[in-house]
């Protein structure tokens, strides 16, 4: 198939006004989670102006629910904005250390992010919830580098569960769903898109690890190691 990657796409709040039904009829997240993690949102709202990065609450409900059915311990988060999903992770982490009295220290979360300003949000949040704050260490600086840094200092780290947020619509959007509005976004969107779409075109070929992509929200790849 040929992609039209040139697409100058949106963001928009459409996956919120689309999620009201899903919300109401999911499993909210623990009553403490989700009482700061609103308040976290209102701050977010009310200082970023995009606010529209963090995951939506039916995404929420979604990641909290994956990182339980993995089991899993080490969760790298890579662009953290200012912590909607790394409470919501660490906190179905914490669900299964409580049920298996697991060391805490193996359950945790590990974030990496470039913007200060979003990193002192999430750490003032975090740190609100006792329980969560010695489960996630913040990581400041680009993504890349930091990986290469902890990949050397700690090289048995294992992180059995990874979160990347893409600007993933973007592609998703050229592959036909152009039905919504255009908005003035100032990045090189095209060029994003076409970044992504070879990060998938690499994912699909490697053969150590499988890949299902769905057309969940605005485009979900879950991959696992084969
Ligand atoms: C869409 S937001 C993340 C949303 C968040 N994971 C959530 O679920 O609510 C993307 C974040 O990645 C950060 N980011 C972008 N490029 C980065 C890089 N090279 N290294 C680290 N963080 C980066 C941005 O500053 C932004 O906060």
């Amino acid at each position: 198939m040929v992609y039209d990657l040139d697409f100058q796409g949106n963001i928009d709040n459409r996956l919120r006004i689309q999620e009201e039904y899903t919300n109401d009829f999911s499993t909210p997240l623990p009553p403490l989670i989700n009482d700061i993690i609103q308040s976290l949102i209102e701050e977010t709202e009310r200082d970023f102006e995009q606010s529209q990065f963090m995951t939506t609450e039916t995404q929420r409900q979604f990641l909290y629910k994956l990182v339980k059915l993995f089991g899993s311990s080490c969760v790298l988060e890579i662009g953290t904005f200012t912590g909607v999903a790394t409470i919501t992770m660490a906190s179905a982490l914490l669900s299964h250390s409580i049920t298996a009295n697991e060391d805490k220290k193996a359950n945790k979360v590990v974030l990496l992010e470039v913007d200060s300003k979003a990193i002192d949000v999430a750490r003032k949040y975090i740190q609100k919830l006792k329980d969560l704050e010695d489960r996630v260490e913040f990581i400041l600086g680009p993504a890349i580098e930091s990986l290469i840094r902890i990949t050397k200092e700690r090289p048995d780290e294992q992180h059995d569960f990874i979160f990347i947020v893409l600007f993933y619509g973007q592609v998703h959007r050229q592959a036909g769903y152009a039905d919504m509005k255009p908005i003035n976004f100032k990045r090189d969107i095209p060029g994003m898109a076409k970044q992504i779409h070879q990060f998938n075109e690499h994912v699909l070929k490697d053969q150590r690890i499988q890949v299902v992509m769905l057309p969940l929200f605005d485009g979900a790849s879950i991959i696992t190691t084969n």
